[in-house]
């Protein structure tokens, strides 16, 4: 599964404590980040992970890019839900694209705990049928 990692600076210890705790799931899939999410994750695991922009920089957006034709298959983002962002706008369009999809997304960690054991007990094979059947240019 192609799974994504994004947190605000004042949750990128959560994530990155998160990561470590379930990291022996996340060594088989395929791992993306913002770009300083992604570095923090790296230093603190074995984990390889590919790393677009910083988020400010359009890193939401280039993760959205992979969302809106339906190849992300999970994305983890630990917003700050009480400090404004600059790109808040490419907060809200990574998220919108996330429904457009019905990609599953969670926000705080206490969903995505329960996103990486549904990930873990094989719950998301529903996705590899989204992947077999997507048309080559949807509508
Ligand atoms: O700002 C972010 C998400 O909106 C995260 O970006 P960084 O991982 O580069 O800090």
């Amino acid at each position: 599964m192609k799974i994504a990692f994004i947190a605000h600076d004042r949750k990128k210890e959560e994530i990155v404590n998160f990561v470590i705790a379930y990291e022996k799931v996340f060594v088989g899939h395929e791992l993306y980040s913002t770009g300083t999410t992604g570095s923090r994750i790296m230093e603190q695991t074995n984990l390889s992970i590919h790393r677009f922009m910083s988020g400010p920089l359009g890193g939401d957006q280039q993760i959205g890019a992979l969302v809106a034709q339906n190849e992300m298959d999970l994305i983890i983002f630990l917003r700050d839900p009480l400090m404004a962002q600059p790109h808040e706008p490419d907060i809200i369009a990574l998220l919108r694209l996330c429904d457009v999809q019905g990609i599953p997304v969670a926000t705080n960690v206490a969903t995505a705990e329960l996103l990486v054991k549904a990930l873990e007990r094989g719950d998301f094979a529903w996705r590899e049928l989204v992947h077999k059947y997507k048309p080559e240019l949807p509508l």
